[in-house]
């Protein structure tokens, strides 16, 4: 039994004091539970008394009795454990109050009434009292809060600007350009790549840019000028006397006087205060990397300003058909030009370099890849040319099957590229064009692609650390911070030799449930496991290292797979996307930022398994409003089935293991089998432990509701509930965009692409008003069979690249005309061998150039190869639609990716809830391992030019930004 004492847990009283039994009233006050037993001392009794006497006559004054000193509640009632019966508190009842006896009753009645008639006015403006006090209480509590609120801000704000200023420095830093060399370097005799190398001094003759000044000529004056014809040298020669303000009389160093334009004139020296800007005519010695050089200058006009990428030289497209590189040092200003330079060019380049002005800054080039091969025109015929060299906006391209060597250097957007030729002869504009997932085949089959490079005045220059601005965090208005695990999370056990079953996990509890908060990666941290990265100083290797509960140390996905499979229990098996092996990616990192630009907690409001927050450091603004969906829904008129029914399923009972026997990966697996020079790799088609580290073009088909497998089969991952945490934050340039919080493995998954499935008809109908920017194709089909056409003509192309491999070239006619492979060689219908070759042939004898045979290109039309196959979509009936997702009112967080021309996530088709090949999931992945903080961005792949009067200037901010996104 243990003592009695008194319910005021703070009694001061001596402890054998006199106690007496404690009242209702007096158990509220001191905040206990009423029991019958409950004892009071004598001094906390007066207490009380005293208090509810003041109470008392507060009440029947009509003073609010609330304003009044109450003893402090706590939070929880007090339960004092003096109780002889533990049970007393379940057992306590009130006393009765019923009496059946009717005289009392009645006595009782009356005495009610009497007491409510009495004391309900004061009871009534006691209630008014209270309200009134309660209120202004509730006020103040308000203010206050909102006065903490704003201080809150302030710390916010001014961490915020703290952030800002932190990192403007990064973005103000001015670097000076050291001077560069192009130093070419032979790698396994593949394309050399151009390695920029210091060379001091260079660009010491190069001015700023600013106004060009033009000085008048006076008589005496040294000058270059035109003796023979623009595509002749021109010659050093002094000013005998001036004819008129433009026509001089001109004597020349080598013999010989002519009367010249002052447009046939240039200055003798390179002492120009500015640059010389795009479209000035100018003359320059020809230079060439790998031709000696001439101390002739020719006649040309700028293309290309100096700039970093191209070296500090400028490109100049000489009228004799050339384009070169040439440093400031070694070009002259041609005195005079007409008021549209373009006028005094020679009319072989006029038409090409007026449209080429016209266009500038944005020029289509075609990007060229190792070794490839590209059909070029040389004599107005279509030949095999291999990718020798690039040279900034030059390609060196080396002609095959020539009996007499011939290589050339080229402007990678001359129309004697085919993929520039073909472009410009077909029409765009019946290509569809919206967010199109359809992939890039010539890319894909590693063909030479045009982009549109874009040289605006902070291009390529700027770019001052060559890395890749969409794989690096934007670290302004957040740092990466790294998470601290719990220190009472569970810790491996010390390893003892054992057998790994179930018991190994089941003390830590794993359920994915709780884990909603959690970074993916950081999940098996919180439940038994350690990840730790080791360094072998001697081999200077390094590799991640995984402790698991038991203690077991796995340092591969086989073993940590294996480990899971025996551990597993219920449905609480960890899987593998918990996991990463790469010690570049930090499971630890979280991208932190500052609260107060926190606008929305999560736009999905809880739809998503992970929150995503929506951050503006720029202004108030948030989202428009959308309906947040996280299933695709569909428009009437579109029939999707997605029944299972109508799904086959597979019977594996052992989490898919075995991919060979699973009916769903070989759903994965017969697609690529057609194409295996671009699958080269068949083993590794599709996920590999849930990550995918290459798109399946022709689609991935995942386990489904008739499988009988697991739902932690490797064969599911798009279908899982969102996993990655993501965050919607506005950007400055490109509206609003999508950031990791956490770092994310290459080949992870990131999120599906949610609309409403519409038929392109119903699509196009908003099309004029709103040009599709949240639409996505649903092109699965339309791609395979692009990639089938696509396929075919690439193994040809293989095959003649390889032929071209072969040492023992074999000649078999001598005739110029029998000098081009014959079944490249595609006769253009203009007449035949209109030969300009004479140009340059005639310049060989005067000077040392040798090669860069060059004549320029008058092709106006192609014979193009129809394809003979039938199209899959063929077989599909007429009315088979292309069907559009629109996100524009109803969608997720995939509608928010913006588009980066140096992409880290990918598109994936995946099937799940049908098979139907005209309804793929869109999903993305991962395409490289990405850094807590930086955007999610891919490739849109829209087609420049394809949407009339629209034009998009692209803001990805990349090293190989196009300038346009349409
Ligand atoms: C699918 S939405 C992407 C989300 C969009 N930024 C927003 O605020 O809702 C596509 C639109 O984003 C903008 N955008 C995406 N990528 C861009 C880029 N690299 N440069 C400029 N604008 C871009 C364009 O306005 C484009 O039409």
């Amino acid at each position: 039994m243990s003592d009695r004492r008194c319910i005021n847990d703070n009694c001061q009283s001596k402890p054998k004091c006199k106690l007496f039994a404690a009242q209702k009233n007096m158990c509220d006050y001191y905040n206990v539970v009423y029991m019958p037993d409950r004892q009071v001392c004598g001094a906390c009794m007066q207490k009380c008394i005293i208090y509810f006497d003041r109470i008392g006559r507060r009440f029947k004054n009509g003073q609010c009795i609330l304003d009044d000193r109450y003893p402090k509640k706590q939070s929880v009632i007090i339960e004092l454990s003096d109780s002889d019966d533990d049970n007393a508190v379940d057992n306590y009842t009130e006393p009765s109050t019923e009496n059946p006896d009717p005289q009392i009753a009645e006595l009782n009645t009356s005495l009610s009434t009497i007491i409510q008639d009495s004391v309900e006015p004061l009871f009534k403006r006691q209630k008014e009292l209270c309200e009134s006090y309660l209120i202004s209480e509730k006020a103040k509590l308000v203010a206050g809060k909102e006065q903490i609120d704003n201080l809150v801000d302030q710390v916010d704000l001014a961490i915020g600007k703290l952030y800002n200023n932190l990192y403007k420095f990064d973005s103000q830093r001015k670097f000076k350009y050291d001077p560069e060399i192009s130093i070419f370097e032979n790698l396994d005799d593949d394309v050399p790549i151009v390695l920029t190398k210091t060379l001091p001094g260079l660009l010491d003759d190069l001015p700023e840019e600013g106004l060009l000044i033009r000085h008048l000529l006076k008589v005496g004056d040294k000058v270059y000028g035109m003796k023979r014809s623009q595509m002749h040298p021109w010659i050093e020669a002094t000013i005998k006397s001036a004819v008129s303000d433009t026509y001089f009389n001109i004597l020349f160093d080598d013999g010989g006087e002519k009367v010249l334009n002052y447009k046939n004139l240039a200055y003798i020296d390179a002492t120009s205060h500015a640059q010389y800007p795009v479209g000035s005519r100018v003359i320059a010695k020809f230079q060439d990397m790998n031709i000696q050089l001439t101390d002739k200058f020719y006649v040309g006009v700028i293309g290309e300003p100096p700039k970093k990428f191209n070296n500090f030289r400028y490109m100049i497209f000489f009228d004799d058909g050339y384009t070169q590189y040439a440093y400031h040092k070694n070009i002259r200003l041609v005195c005079g030009e007409s008021p549209n330079v373009c006028d005094d060019l020679h009319e072989n380049i006029r038409e090409s370099v007026k449209t080429y002005l016209r266009n500038y800054p944005e020029r289509p080039m075609v990007k060229f890849n190792k070794k490839q091969v590209v059909r070029t025109e040389l004599r107005n015929l279509w030949c095999s040319a291999k990718v020798k060299n690039i040279d900034a906006s030059l390609v060196q391209l080396k002609f095959l099957d020539m009996k007499v060597e011939h290589t050339e250097w080229m402007y990678r957007g001359s129309n004697r590229l085919s993929p520039i030729y073909n472009q410009l002869n077909s029409n765009n504009q019946d290509k569809r064009v919206r967010g199109t997932v359809l992939t890039d085949v010539n890319k894909l089959l590693n063909r030479p692609y045009i982009v549109i490079e874009n040289l605006t005045e902070d291009e390529k220059s700027v770019d001052i650390d060559n890395s890749d601005n969409t794989q690096k965090p934007h670290r302004s208005n957040g740092v990466i911070k790294s998470i601290e695990i719990p220190a009472n999370c569970p810790k491996p056990l010390p390893y003892k030799h054992h057998e790994c079953s179930h018991f190994c996990m089941l003390w830590v509890h794993y359920d994915y449930s709780q884990t909603k908060c959690m970074n993916v990666l950081t999940i098996p941290l919180h439940y038994g496991f350690t990840r730790s990265v080791l360094t072998d100083e001697k081999l200077k290797l390094r590799k991640v290292m995984y402790t698991t509960p038991c203690g077991l140390n796995i340092d591969d996905e086989d073993k940590m797979y294996n480990y899971l499979k025996l551990t597993s229990y219920g449905n609480s098996q960890m899987t593998m996307d918990l996991f990463n092996f790469d010690y570049l990616v930090n499971p630890l990192s979280w991208f932190t930022v500052p609260k107060v630009f926190i606008r929305i907690q999560d736009i999905s409001y809880e739809m998503e398994f992970k929150p995503i927050s929506v951050f503006n450091s720029l202004n108030d603004l948030v989202p428009d409003h959308i309906k947040y969906i996280t299933k695709r829904i569909t428009s009437p008129n579109v029939n999707l089935n997605i029944d299972p029914k109508f799904l086959c399923g597979c019977d594996c009972i052992d989490n898919c293991e075995d991919k060979n026997k699973c009916s769903c990966w070989q759903l994965t697996y017969e697609g690529p089998k057609n194409y295996p020079a671009i699958f080269k790799d068949h083993g590794s088609v599709g996920y590999s432990f849930k990550r995918l580290h290459k798109q399946v073009i022709t689609g991935i088909f995942e386990c489904n509701s008739n499988c009988k497998c697991k739902k932690t089969c490797l064969n599911r991952v798009v279908q899982e509930p969102l996993k990655t945490s993501l965050q919607l934050f506005l950007t400055e340039t490109k509206g609003w965009g999508v950031r990791t919080l956490t770092d994310i493995p290459k080949g992870s998954f990131v999120c599906t692409f949610l609309g409403v499935v519409r038929t392109e008809k119903d699509a196009d109908n908003d099309f004029s008003l709103n040009w599709g920017e949240y639409l996505a194709d649903l092109d699965f089909l339309d791609t395979v069979e692009e990639i089938k056409d696509g396929y075919e003509s690439y193994v040809v192309q293989t095959e003649i690249e390889d032929e071209s491999e072969d040492e023992s070239e074999d000649y078999t006619s001598s005739s110029d005309d029998e000098e081009f492979n014959p079944s490249w060689a595609i006769k253009s219908k203009m007449s035949m061998f209109e030969s300009r070759m004479s140009l340059r042939k005639n310049l060989q004898n005067t000077n040392t150039k040798s090669d860069g045979k060059h004549e320029l290109s008058k092709l106006n039309t192609q014979q193009k190869v129809e394809s003979k196959n039938t199209s899959l979509l063929s077989y599909l009936d007429k009315d088979r639609g292309i069907y559009t997702l629109d996100a524009k009112v109803n969608g997720n967080i995939g509608r928010y990716f913006n588009h980066s021309c140096d992409p880290n996530i990918f598109i994936q088709n995946v099937f799940i809830d049908t098979h139907d090949l005209r309804f793929p999931w869109v999903s993305y992945f991962a395409l490289s391992n990405i850094r807590a903080g930086t955007e999610l961005a891919w490739d849109y792949n829209y087609m420049i030019g394809s949407v009339k009067d629209k034009r998009l200037m692209c803001h990805c901010g990349s090293k190989n930004c196009k300038g346009r996104l349409l």
